[in-house]
């Protein structure tokens, strides 16, 4: 269980970034030199479930994902791993955690196998026991064929996998993905997506955002909505839909970050 306690962010704004005066819309983050990205983020997630982190572009999604896996550090707030405060030893959070990001590189020069054997033995995995689980990785994602190809001349599908397999090398209870299917080929979509599925049965932690309400709809037991630094909603798919008075996953979503749905405005139909 992974739990997110009044998560906040804030980043100096450099001096060319004039927030303020470029004659957009007011943003509430926007403290001139400060930008309050995040501004009290919570929400949890039990073992064995999955939730979906949706929100519009530049709502705070990757940084909260970020705080959650240590990449950053917030500015307030606390992060509890199974019931307990971890916020002040990330070295103990980056155990229980595997972050997947949508920037993840893999070493080119490096064939599949030696990239994962590096992670794994970063995250201090014992020798034999790290052969044994690259082995059994490799089977489950049916990743032999290409264990001794160089990174560089792996397909979009296959490097993905090696980046999952990366992910899960020192066996974490807990999965983070950020946007983990965009730019992706319908197969590795489909990888990916079983995947996420099969951690659930395996009752590993999943959180992973996304803009596809489609992924939510299928897989997700809870979704939490993040608009402009804050949580907004978070709970199950059904009680989302409930409270925003919508049987419709996109409906809902436009009226609880307050814009009108492009078929509301069609049919002049509820705000
Ligand atoms: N290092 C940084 N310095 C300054 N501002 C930042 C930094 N990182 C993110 N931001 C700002 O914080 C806000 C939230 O960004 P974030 O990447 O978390 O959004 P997001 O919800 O993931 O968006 P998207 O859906 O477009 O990926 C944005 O306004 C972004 O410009």
């Amino acid at each position: 269980m992974i739990e997110a306690i009044g998560l906040e962010k804030t980043f100096k704004v450099p001096k060319n970034r004039g927030t303020k005066d470029r004659g957009e819309v007011a943003d509430p983050r926007d403290q001139g030199k400060l930008f309050h990205a995040l501004r009290g983020i919570s929400f949890k997630c039990e073992k064995g479930r999955v939730l979906g982190m949706v929100g519009p572009n530049g709502a705070g999604k990757t940084t909260t994902l970020r705080v959650l896996s240590t990449a950053l550090k917030p500015t307030a707030g606390r992060i509890m791993i199974d019931g307990e405060d971890f916020s002040l030893f990330p070295n103990e959070i980056r155990r229980r955690i595997g972050f997947l990001s949508g920037t993840t590189g893999l070493y080119p020069r490096l064939t599949a196998r030696e990239m994962v054997m590096y992670f794994g033995r970063l995250h201090r995995v014992p020798q034999a026991e790290l052969v044994e689980r690259v082995d059994k990785l490799f089977d489950r994602f049916g990743m032999h064929g290409y264990a001794n190809e160089r990174n560089d001349r792996l397909s979009t599908g296959m490097k993905q996998k090696v980046n999952i397999v990366r992910t899960l090398i020192h066996d974490p209870s807990i999965l983070i993905f950020d946007e983990p299917t965009t730019g992706l080929d319908i197969m590795s979509v489909q990888v990916l997506l079983e995947f996420i599925a099969d951690s659930k049965r395996q009752q590993r932690t999943v959180i992973f955002s996304t803009h596809s309400l489609h992924e939510v709809e299928e897989l997700c037991d809870e979704v939490v909505v993040i608009d402009q630094g804050v949580s907004k909603f978070h709970g199950t798919v059904p009680e989302f839909k409930r409270l925003q008075g919508s049987q419709d996953l996109t409906q809902a979503f436009m009226k609880a970050i307050g814009a009108a749905a492009p078929l509301d405005r069609l049919e002049g139909g509820a705000a």
